[in-house]
């Protein structure tokens, strides 16, 4: 599908929002979909792992505003599919026939590679002909960013193709912290400016029509990564090369991020006993902190009229926040954990286990499973 009348005079703007899980990406959102600049904006947000979060947690506080959600990695698995959303946008959106919004920011998963999909901006001669790539958007946590940087590989990449880094949540971290990473970030990107912001309170302007896009211009690190998404597109892998397929698969699967790195939702249909629920957070933090990536959820707590959002990085646990309301009519607690070397299943049981009785069989389950594996890894 191209050309007609839903066809936007001038290129679209598309910004893309990266940063490492719970570095602040949907903070930010949150803050930006608020500006009047926004009200035009096409919103399109991935997630990684089945079960759609972010989408609840957005305000919607514009109801104007088109808000796409993608499971599955964009970077990966269905980074054909942004292509095609991207290519059907203006005529999907069209408002009297025209296409109705001017500016897309598309919001990628905490691990996404950012290379595959501005490569796919890049690379796509449809696309181009609709679209601009306005800058990259990288947040960095302040709190555990330097340990990110030094050991996810995807971190230093999203920080390396910015154009605009975030450093967020510097209200948690000394100065001498928050000066370590940003010496760090000049280091991996010296060509992108780097701005603190709080609880995602940021001026657009700083954000926005900034055109900085240039990949010649940027380390030799970067044109590399991009170079080699290039490759891959030589042998098969984009959906418009299929006849060249010489059954050259990348194993395009949500888990493809491997290192034991893994998404998992765990639902309850039972609301679950307060005091234990925070007594498993607290050790399962306690003991598996480190490889705890991500982990956020709305939770039905008995006795609580109200969801509860929690929300954590590691080892840091935000304050859990009470929603006025649940925001659908879906009442489950649902938790997205993303992990490393951590089974899904001893999430689960350990979780109802506690939280629904049993509680000290789960949690001596949980101590004597975290034992075995660390005497595991104490190899020489
Ligand atoms: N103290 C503090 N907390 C923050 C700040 N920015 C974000 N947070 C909190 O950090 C947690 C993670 O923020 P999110 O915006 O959900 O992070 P994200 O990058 O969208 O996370 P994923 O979608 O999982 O990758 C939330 O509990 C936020 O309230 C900040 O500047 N200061």
């Amino acid at each position: 599908m191209s050309g007609g009348p839903a066809s936007p005079a001038a290129p679209v703007p598309v910004s893309i929002l990266t940063g490492f899980l719970g570095s602040g990406k949907t903070t930010l959102l949150n803050h930006l979909v608020r500006a009047p600049g926004m009200t035009r904006a096409l919103v399109i947000i991935n997630e990684f792992g089945a079960v759609g979060l972010d989408h609840d947690l957005i305000a919607r506080s514009n109801e104007d505003m088109v808000v796409e959600m993608m499971g599955g990695c964009l970077c990966c698995t269905i980074r054909g599919d942004l292509a095609r959303t991207l290519r059907d946008a203006p005529w999907r959106f069209a408002r009297d026939g025209q296409c109705w919004f001017d500016r897309v920011v598309i919001e990628t998963t905490g691990l996404a590679d950012p290379a595959p999909i501005l490569h796919t901006l890049m690379a796509d001669p449809q696309l181009a002909a609709l679209y601009r790539l306005d800058a990259v958007i990288a947040t960095v946590d302040a709190a555990t960013g330097m340990a990110t940087l030094d050991m996810q590989e995807e971190a230093v990449k999203q920080a390396a193709v910015a154009d605009r880094l975030l450093l967020t949540k510097t209200d948690l971290v000394d100065d001498g912290v928050a000066t370590a990473i940003r010496a760090r970030l000049t280091a991996i990107n010296p060509g992108a400016s780097i701005l603190s912001v709080t609880n995602g309170a940021v001026n657009p302007d700083l954000l926005f029509d900034v055109g900085l896009w240039d990949p010649a211009s940027k380390n030799d690190e970067v044109r590399r990564w991009l170079a080699e998404e290039a490759y891959h597109d030589g042998h098969g892998d984009d959906a418009h090369h299929h006849h060249h397929d010489h059954g050259h698969h990348h194993h395009h699967d949500v888990n493809r991020h491997d290192d034991g790195i893994r998404a998992t939702c765990l639902t309850f249909d039972t609301p679950l006993d307060a005091q234990a629920f925070d007594r498993w957070l607290g050790v399962l933090t306690m003991f598996k902190g480190q490889d705890l990536l991500r982990v956020k959820g709305i939770v039905n707590l008995a006795d609580h009229p109200r969801p509860v959002i929690v929300h954590g990085v590691q080892h840091i646990f935000h304050p859990p926040v009470e929603l006025d309301d649940w925001p659908s009519s879906d009442r489950r607690t649902r938790m997205v954990f993303i992990t490393r070397g951590i089974d899904p299943e001893e999430l689960r049981g350990t979780l109802a286990l506690m939280t629904l009785g049993l509680s000290e069989v789960g949690l001596q389950g949980l101590i004597e499973s975290v034992a075995a594996e660390d005497a595991l890894k104490e190899r020489p």
